[in-house]
């Protein structure tokens, strides 16, 4: 099993957040959430079903405006920027989504050139080929290179998706649930790969997930999230070495090892 990297510089914040606060309609689900996420790091956010973790990582994202508080990533307020400044800062974060899903009608190579050839376009097809090298190696599925998306297991697919998404080089990886609907096994092998990313690619990575084995495997630090604040965080022992029942709770349902 593959440890998560210790080499982070506590020295550099790639995302500040401080007193975020959203609601919808009356419902508040963010009640003043303060978080610091420092370069190469790996942070996971854990939290029961619709406590808000992907809210959060929309508001980070730019894709949903905050109500009050302060969002900064990499050094720039993200409801201040214009549609072309958010645009240019999307492209230094990684999303593996859920339902990011690759092209059926396309290989993995072409799959892998897609957002190149999007978003560098004086790029020559030698230089395309070799970048999907390093990165299909990296997700340790270079032999796929000529499959169809249809070929591959589930899991394949989700490397794949994260190799897509670390084509562009982004410095900071956002995973939501990364290992929902997969075996134990092909679950380790994603959680191995979220820290091969994190020790090859020097990326600064939120993960957020209620698995917690998930959780363990691969977070230098843990912030739970309860009742729309971070009520814990630090070590996975710190985290639940308490006596709050809302965090027993949460552990004893999740987790039997
Ligand atoms: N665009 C929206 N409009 C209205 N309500 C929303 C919107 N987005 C999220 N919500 C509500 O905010 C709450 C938190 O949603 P969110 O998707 O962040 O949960 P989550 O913690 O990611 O849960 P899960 O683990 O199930 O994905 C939910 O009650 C959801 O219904």
């Amino acid at each position: 099993m593959k440890k998560p990297s210790s080499k982070i510089d506590f020295t550099q914040k790639v995302i500040t957040i401080q007193g975020l606060t959203k609601a919808f309609d009356e419902y508040e689900v963010l009640k003043g959430v303060d978080l610091d996420l420092y370069k190469g790091e790996n942070l996971v956010v854990l939290g029961r079903s619709g406590t808000g973790k992907s809210v959060l990582i929309k508001i980070i994202s730019g894709l949903l405006r905050q109500d009050g508080g302060y969002a900064n990533v990499l050094g720039q307020e993200v409801d201040k920027l214009t549609p072309k400044q958010l645009d240019e800062l999307r492209l230094k974060i990684g999303f593996s989504f859920q339902n990011s899903a690759l092209y059926d009608s396309m290989t993995v190579k072409e799959n892998l050139e897609f957002p190149l050839i999007r978003h560098s376009k004086d790029m020559t097809a030698r230089d395309r080929s070799r970048i999907i090298d390093v990165v299909l190696e990296a997700v340790g599925l270079a032999q796929t290179i000529n499959q169809m998306p249809s070929e591959l297991s589930g899991g394949q697919r989700k490397r794949i998706g994260i190799a897509r998404t670390l084509i562009l080089r982004p410095e900071i990886m956002l995973y939501d649930e990364p290992t929902a609907g997969l075996d134990p096994i092909t679950s380790q092998d994603i959680n191995n790969l979220i820290n091969e990313v994190q020790r090859r690619f020097n990326t600064s990575s939120i993960i957020i997930t209620h698995d917690l084995t998930c959780a363990k495997a691969v977070g230098n630090r843990i912030v739970m999230l309860l009742d729309g604040q971070f009520q814990r965080q630090g070590s996975f022992e710190e985290v639940f070495d308490t006596e709050d029942e809302r965090v027993k709770a949460f552990y004893n349902y999740n987790f039997t090892e």
